[in-house]
């Protein structure tokens, strides 16, 4: 098993606050893990960091064994759904080759190479047939189809999931749930972040608990302690997601 991603103490501070401390977090190729943890914990500014969007204070980030520009070539970044600029006028087609431009460079045309990708990766979204659509023309949950598409034409080693099933109906979270998974058996680590916790706890080989650091990191069943649970959320032993979480 090869490690996709090692964070090691990693600080960052936002807005003259410390927004994460000494993190710490290594990921396989071939695990499917879940970000979790309240609001504001931190999560997205981990993503961000392990992205390179978001300048760290102390710390160190490899993917797949390398650091810098050339371990951020091996990131699939799908972000929250709204931060897309959907009102831009291209269609489904150029929306995901926009996930390959790290590859062919800003000036460059892309190639033979690069309209495979973004076939296969329509394909494994199941949106092939809506390629030519305006982007602005879709619905909430193909918009997520062609945001997973996107940093799938990367055809990335690590792939980072900002909250992906935020207002998607059933069908289409069990499509996307089990590409997810069929992608970590291929030869990528995912990392996701949710809000479904009991979602998490069903799909997920792995769970990290973070809030501004990480709390814990184990498979499902090994988080069984409801104390970490509470430290975690913040929440007193009697709060009834401690029971729903079993
Ligand atoms: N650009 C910024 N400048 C200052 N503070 C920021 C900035 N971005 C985020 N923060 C703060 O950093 C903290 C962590 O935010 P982050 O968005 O990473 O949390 P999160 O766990 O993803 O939350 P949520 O579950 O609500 O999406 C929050 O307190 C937030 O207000």
């Amino acid at each position: 098993m090869s490690r996709a991603l090692t964070v090691t103490d990693l600080t960052v501070h936002l807005g003259g606050r410390r927004v994460l401390h000494n993190v710490n977090l290594a990921l396989d190729v071939g695990e499917f893990a879940g970000l979790i943890g309240p609001n504001g914990a931190g999560k997205t500014t981990l993503l961000r960091s392990v992205l390179g969007l978001i300048r760290t204070e102390s710390g160190r980030v490899d993917v797949a064994g390398r650091s810098g520009t050339q371990a951020r070539s091996r990131i699939g970044y799908v972000p929250q759904r709204h931060e897309f600029a959907w009102d831009f006028p291209i269609t489904v087609e150029d929306a995901v080759m926009t996930g390959r431009v790290r590859r062919i460079g800003w000036l460059r045309r892309p190639g033979v190479a690069d309209f495979d990708a973004v076939a296969e990766a329509l394909e494994r979204v199941h949106m092939a047939h809506l390629r030519s659509r305006p982007v602005g023309e879709l619905s909430g949950g193909q918009r997520q189809r062609v945001l997973v598409a996107r940093a799938l034409a990367l055809r990335p080693t690590l792939l980072l999931l900002d909250e992906p099933f935020t207002g998607l109906d059933m069908p289409t979270q069990e499509l996307l749930i089990e590409l997810f998974r069929e992608l970590a058996h291929e030869d990528k680590a995912v990392l996701m972040t949710t809000h479904d916790l009991v979602g998490a706890i069903h799909e997920c080989s792995r769970l990290c608990l973070i809030n501004r650091t990480i709390i814990a990191d184990g498979s499902p069943v090994e988080l069984n302690d409801p104390e970490t649970w509470m430290r975690t959320f913040s929440i007193k032993a009697t709060n009834p997601l401690l029971t729903t979480l079993g």
